[in-house]
């Protein structure tokens, strides 16, 4: 029999009296395959390679039962035809071993009683594809990964948005139900998702909710389709000045598109599958971070076009690039993979296609765990330097934000109205 492989096990509250049934469909009812939600008793459909398995209750929770034993952290891995629970002595079993320990128990559960007993093993999970969430000293997972546990990869259940006045033509705009997530994907596949001026209207629209709802937290940008994320201004209505929309003005609206993202006070996420070029690669790079399929290919065309981005778009690639490569990528005008652009650093990381919103959703948790206005202020301060007065303003803005929170600004407010001398003697001057 080909040993079952075992993707990274956590570690596994089960105590090791606690043996699951040799029939998997009792042990496992709360289990799902990862990417398909399907339950593990039942078998997943679609055999993912490789999967891993979940369980759905909530981190630390009694389990449903109302027994006492906690919930199995473990991220259980399988071949669909076995599935080995590892379940340490104590707490703290290390993630990713390849042998049991003297102090670990093995289960191996027979979860498809037909299946070929010689049928190949899945192939490993690709590093990539499981971001590994916490480093320890020691593989063992530190206390803060016990308390936090793995960031959650099940599917996003996505509701569509609808602003008044039009609806929107170049563009969806969802939100996530239940969590912080919204997600704006540029519909034109067509073109490649090229943008026109109603295009950027309508991202400037949903960016603006997206920004004003205290619900989200996180913005996933991305492209219709596998073909492109956005293959830049759609050369088809560039007339003498700018790309000409309904309205007959030639404009270069997506320049005010790529501020609006930049002083978004909430991350936004480019999730890139197939092109992004042109201005559709200066769009990935305001984008705080850069998830990329690996069927994704970046560059600039403008030479090519006779168009350029003067602005953020060498500004920023220098920055990301360097000044020799972001010359080699503007004056040559090559185009680069998913690989290079991760070697180029022009992107955070790479994962197969079939895996992109997975891995995207799941660092939108992740940051979605933390303080939202650590993550504001920093975002703010990591833009200051680059944006002078601009990004100062920015950051100062937020300063004052806070100051609002606090009872010296509103003991200054109150004098005002109340027509007396403000009193700041009890407001201590810290060193
Ligand atoms: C993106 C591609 C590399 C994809 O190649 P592929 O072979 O996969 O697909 P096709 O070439 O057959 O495309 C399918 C279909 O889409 C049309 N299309 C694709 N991109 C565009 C586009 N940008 N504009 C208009 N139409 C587009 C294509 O014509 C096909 O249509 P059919 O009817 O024939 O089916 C490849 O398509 C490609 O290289 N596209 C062009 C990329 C490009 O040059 N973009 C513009 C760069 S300039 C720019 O974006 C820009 C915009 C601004 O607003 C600025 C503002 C201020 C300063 C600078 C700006 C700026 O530089």
């Amino acid at each position: 029999m080909t040993p079952a492989r075992r993707i990274g096990v956590l570690a596994c509250h089960l105590a090791p009296s606690e043996t699951p049934p040799a029939s998997a469909a009792g042990s496992t009812t709360s289990l799902r395959c990862d990417p398909c939600s399907s339950k593990l008793s039942e078998g997943c459909p679609l055999r993912h390679q490789g999967a891993t398995f979940f369980a759905r209750r909530p981190y630390h929770s009694p389990s449903n039962d109302g027994s006492s034993s906690s919930l199995p952290t473990s991220r259980l891995a399988s071949s669909f035809e076995r599935l080995i629970v590892e379940c340490p002595e104590g707490e703290g079993a290390g993630e990713e071993s390849s042998e049991p320990t003297s102090s670990t128990t093995t289960h191996t559960l027979s979860l498809n009683p037909t299946a070929q007993a010689d049928a190949p093993a899945p192939a490993p999970a690709s590093s990539s594809i499981t971001t590994p969430t916490y480093a320890s000293i020691d593989g063992k997972p530190s206390t803060y990964a016990r308390v936090h546990g793995e960031v959650s990869t099940a599917p996003v259940v996505w509701s569509m948005v609808q602003l008044s006045g039009e609806p929107f033509a170049d563009i969806i705009y969802e939100k996530s139900v239940g969590e912080g997530i919204a997600k704006i994907t540029i519909n034109r596949p067509e073109r490649r998702n090229a943008f026109r001026p109603e295009t950027i209207i309508e991202m400037q629209h949903a960016f603006s909710d997206a920004r004003d709802d205290p619900n989200i937290g996180v913005i996933i940008l991305t492209g219709q389709g596998t073909q492109a994320f956005c293959s830049g201004g759609d050369q088809a209505v560039r007339q003498i000045g700018g790309y000409v929309g309904r309205d007959k003005v030639p404009r270069l609206n997506v320049l005010d598109l790529q501020i609006q993202i930049r002083r978004l006070p909430k991350p936004v996420i480019a999730m890139v599958a197939g092109y992004a070029v042109g201005g559709g690669h200066i769009l990935h790079m305001i984008c705080d971070l850069t998830i990329a399929a690996d069927n994704a290919v970046f560059g600039q065309t403008g030479p090519k076009v006779g168009s350029f981005d003067a602005g953020y778009g060498c500004s920023m690639m220098a920055r990301l690039v360097g000044q020799k490569k972001a010359r080699e990528m503007w004056f040559l005008a090559r185009f680069y993979s998913a690989q290079e652009a991760l070697r180029m650093n022009l992107v955070n990381t790479v994962v197969p296609l079939d895996q992109l919103e997975r891995e995207t959703v799941k660092w939108s948790r992740e940051i979605l765990r933390n303080s939202p206005t650590a993550i504001r202020l920093l975002k703010s301060s990591l833009n200051a330097i680059e944006d002078g007065h601009a990004g100062l303003q920015d950051l100062a803005g937020h300063a004052t934000m806070l100051f609002y929170h606090n009872d010296e600004a509103l003991e200054g407010r109150n004098a005002y109205l109340e027509g007396r001398a403000p009193d700041f003697s009890k407001f201590k001057r810290l060193p």
